[in-house]
């Protein structure tokens, strides 16, 4: 089943799984922009329908006639400047998931930033005041190795090999979801490379229910309570690029006892649970998401005294 099938049909399951209806329409091939056209004047019309999302991205004909659709209703910014958000549920999620990762100003790399989610994750972090280093077709990719944090939101299955991924990268996070035909996905980071940065999304189980909760969070907030409380996301230990070349021996032997209960205060200071102490290092996890996005991979570096990234500032 194609990429875009699977992600609508998740979202279906989510609504529903909240006590929304959710009408899955599924047009066929080659259909005119008339019927397309009449399908979302019907939903623009109906007071009971609340939101409207057209799975991305829509045959180039067809492409104009989102633009028809009522800004109000756009829970996923596909209208981009016209919606109530400032992007898609994908992007704000990857951002949600970064953005703990980012409070020293990081150098931080996108992927794809020029593509439908590539967009809104650029969007999102110059918001928040960051400078990110866009990559695309034709720029050097051997680029992603200065960065500490890395976005890569193509779709291109395993674009980014053992080549670019680097242990000081404090956390990679891929985007990307291409089903094969044995049954299995594939993202953009090479399976290879997993075991490298210090901690990664994986694909599937990472962007993927990150952009459900941020969906789910849109319409609660939208429809039921306006002051829900968001979910957050406990960055895992990470040495900052400086200081996990020079420490990076030392680092690599005292591993995880001291990092765990760091990220259960961590998690306390923000008023969520934290994992137990002693259990698995597996952090980075949105506390409202069907799984965590982010799991710590590689050397497990012990976080510096003081003044290293990571969990305790
Ligand atoms: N209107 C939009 N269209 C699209 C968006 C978007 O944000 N808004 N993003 C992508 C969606 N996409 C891949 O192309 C995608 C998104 C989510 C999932 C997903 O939930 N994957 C799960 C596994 C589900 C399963 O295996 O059954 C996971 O990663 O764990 C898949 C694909 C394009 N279109």
């Amino acid at each position: 089943m194609e990429a875009s099938r699977i992600s609508a049909e998740q979202k279906i399951k989510s609504f529903e799984h909240l006590g929304f209806r959710a009408d899955h329409v599924v047009l066929p091939p080659g259909v005119g922009r008339g019927e397309f056209r009449e399908v979302l004047e019907g939903y623009n019309a109906d007071p009971a329908t609340r939101a409207i999302i057209v799975q991305f991205p829509p045959p180039r004909d067809l492409a104009p006639v989102v633009d028809g659709m009522d800004p109000a209703k756009d829970i996923d910014a596909l209208l981009k400047g016209r919606s109530p958000y400032p992007a898609c549920a994908t992007a704000e999620g990857i951002y949600r998931v970064a953005e703990p990762f980012a409070t020293d100003r990081p150098a931080i790399a996108v992927v794809g930033s020029k593509g439908f989610v590539g967009q809104g994750v650029v969007t999102m972090l110059r918001a928040d005041g960051h400078d990110p280093m866009t990559l695309d077709h034709g720029d050097r990719l051997e680029r992603v190795r200065d960065a500490d944090i890395v976005i890569s939101v193509t779709g291109s299955p395993g674009i980014l090999t053992p080549d670019h991924i680097q242990p000081h990268h404090r956390v990679v996070i891929d985007s990307g979801f291409v089903p094969q035909a044995d049954g299995s996905v594939r993202g953009d980071v090479r399976a290879e490379a997993y075991g490298i940065p210090q901690n990664l999304t994986p694909v599937p189980g990472g962007i993927g229910p990150v952009e459900m909760a941020t969906l789910m969070e849109r319409v609660v907030r939208q429809e039921v309570d306006p002051d829900v409380v968001s979910w957050k996301v406990t960055p895992g230990p990470y040495l900052e690029r400086a200081r996990f070349t020079t420490d990076r021996t030392a680092a690599a032997t005292a591993v995880t006892t001291a990092a765990v209960p760091s990220i259960a205060a961590a998690a306390r200071l923000r008023g969520a649970a934290g994992p137990a102490a002693g259990a698995p290092p597996t952090s980075a996890q949105p506390t409202a998401a069907p799984r965590g996005p982010a799991h710590q991979t590689g050397p497990r570096p012990q976080l510096p005294p003081q003044g290293g990234g990571g969990p305790s500032r």
